[in-house]
């Protein structure tokens, strides 16, 4: 069938060289029984265009189409002359009431008044009388010449303006509009398409069709395949550049490579209470299996017992039993501070005695919280310390602003706050410049003796900490609204390389 209607189309612009035709024109001059519709047509002369056979421009006509209510008006009359007929075939008169009874409630509600508005009507009383003899249903007439025209799709003009505006406000017409195309002859015009073929194979160049066989130019104007290559996640490129700001500020990493850790070292050595809050299975994720498995050297254990139950160092403690099955509990941790109290641990009791040191680790923490914008229950933590004699709230505050400095973020407040296991403790908000508001991007403080003195550090030994996360900042810097857009698989920003995310080097 297709190659019938290409030659069809081909056999249409034989005549002449400057011969055209109209698709529409043309496939409502074929006979139905064909079944070629004016798509076809277009489909076709389409497809010849592209190998340069025919040339294609659109022209646009408007067009009226009857809604089913107008077809039903050109079949049985309009509502107006329905009314006519009933009050003219009734002498004495009808009520509104008889007429609606008659022609039905609907029809009497238009008819009515049109009919009044004819002058077709008159009333006296209470009852409608004819005034004429006979009347033209003027709509039914204007209808039947829209659906009659000769091709329904070409009787945009038939009707005046006026009148087609009538109609259309009674919702008898719908407007409708078609695009057809004018075919000529193209630069490749032939009267017999030749099939090209699209690449060069084989079987051609063993039989040696190839020489004679015509192929398709190559198209070099279309756009390509889009390649699609790995790329890194922004939250790792994010984490390698503040791992190097951090290395230029002398910090040295942790290792950070387990994530399932104990309560002791979670908690306390940190010196928060065994019925801290935060222990709740609501904020932590604790470990079924295996529950407990992590040993503690024996001597520390004892002395972060004794700190919670009796204190010292100036301390009062907390003055409850401690409970050895609390502290065993296996749990994804909550904070990399659960690292810092292991690494200070170390720093305390290595050969040769404490040296002053400056700690980071960039990692994963989990939090049992609900998800938000600003919430995931997994996130990145960057946590530092430094740890040497005599240092002070000043140190604290100048390491932070220093470090966010060199990010590019120097909108920064600090607010006082409560950590068990430090004091005085602040925590950090940054400025969004979309979100427009403060955010908090971390907490820090200075570790207290309570924590500090059962590790064994010299008791002039300060320690100042801070714990923010990755995924802040970083929407802070890079303008992201949404931590979701951040964080998973299926991360979408940075992966042109345009994206700001990729640009720091
Ligand atoms: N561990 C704290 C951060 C922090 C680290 C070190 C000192 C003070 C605070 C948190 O998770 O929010």
């Amino acid at each position: 069938m297709s190659e019938a209607i290409e030659g069809q189309i081909l056999n249409q612009l034989a005549l002449s060289p400057d011969s055209s035709f109209n698709t529409y024109e043309f496939a409502t001059s074929l006979p139905s029984d064909y079944g070629v519709t004016h798509e076809n047509v277009i489909g076709m002369s389409k497809s010849l265009a592209g190998d340069g056979y025919v040339t294609m421009s659109s022209s646009k006509v408007d067009y009226w189409e009857l809604t089913d209510e107008g077809k039903r008006v050109q079949r049985e009359g309009s509502q107006e002359a329905k009314c006519f007929k009933a009050i003219k075939a009734s002498p004495e008169g009808l009520t509104k009431k008889e007429l609606e009874d008659k022609v039905g409630k609907d029809a009497a509600k238009v008819g009515m008044g049109n009919c009044m508005k004819n002058k077709w009507i008159t009333k006296s009383g209470e009852k409608l009388s004819a005034s004429l003899q006979d009347i033209t249903d003027l709509v039914q007439v204007q209808l039947s010449k829209l659906a009659a025209f000769p091709n329904p799709e070409d009787n945009g003009t038939c009707l005046p303006g006026k009148e087609v505006t009538l109609l259309k406000k009674r919702k008898l017409i719908a407007g409708k509009s078609r695009t057809s195309y004018n075919v000529t002859r193209g630069p490749e015009y032939a009267e017999e398409r030749v099939k090209k073929a699209a690449d060069l194979t084989k079987e051609m160049i063993d039989a040696g069709t190839w020489e004679t066989t015509k192929f398709k130019a190559y198209n070099f104007k279309t756009v390509g395949e889009k390649v699609n290559g790995g790329y890194l996640h922004p939250l790792l490129k994010v984490r390698a550049e503040f791992r190097k700001i951090l290395c230029q500020m002398g910090f040295e990493e942790m290792p950070t490579n387990k994530w399932v850790e104990s309560s002791f070292w979670n908690f306390d050595t940190l010196f928060q209470p065994q019925s801290h809050p935060a222990r709740d299975a609501h904020d932590t994720f604790f470990i079924k299996d295996p529950a407990q498995t992590i040993s503690v050297p024996k001597d520390y254990y004892e002395r972060v017992v004794k700190m919670h139950e009796e204190g010292g160092s100036g301390s009062i403690g907390y003055r409850y039993n401690f409970k050895a099955g609390d502290a065993r509990k296996n749990l994804l941790r909550t904070h990399t501070t659960a690292v810092s109290s292991q690494m200070l641990y170390k720093l305390a009791n290595q050969e040769g005695g404490f040296q002053p040191k400056k700690y980071f680790s960039i990692d994963r923490v989990f939090r049992n919280e609900s998800m938000d914008a600003t919430h995931l229950c997994e996130f990145h933590q960057v946590e530092g310390l430094v740890a040497d004699y005599n240092l002070s709230l000043g140190d604290l505050i100048g390491t932070i602003e220093t470090f966010f400095k060199k990010i590019g973020i120097t909108q920064l407040r600090f607010k006082p706050a409560f950590n068990p296991y430090t004091e005085p403790s602040m925590e950090i908000f940054g400025y969004h410049p979309d979100l427009k508001k403060w955010t908090e991007i971390g907490n820090s403080g200075m570790f207290r003796p309570e924590m500090l003195a059962p590790m064994g550090l010299p008791n002039n030994v300060r320690v100042i900490a801070w714990g923010l996360s990755l995924e802040r900042p970083t929407m802070i810097k890079y303008r992201i609204k949404n931590i979701r857009d951040l964080f998973g698989h299926k991360v979408e920003i940075g992966r042109t390389k345009t994206a700001p995310v990729c640009r720091f080097d």
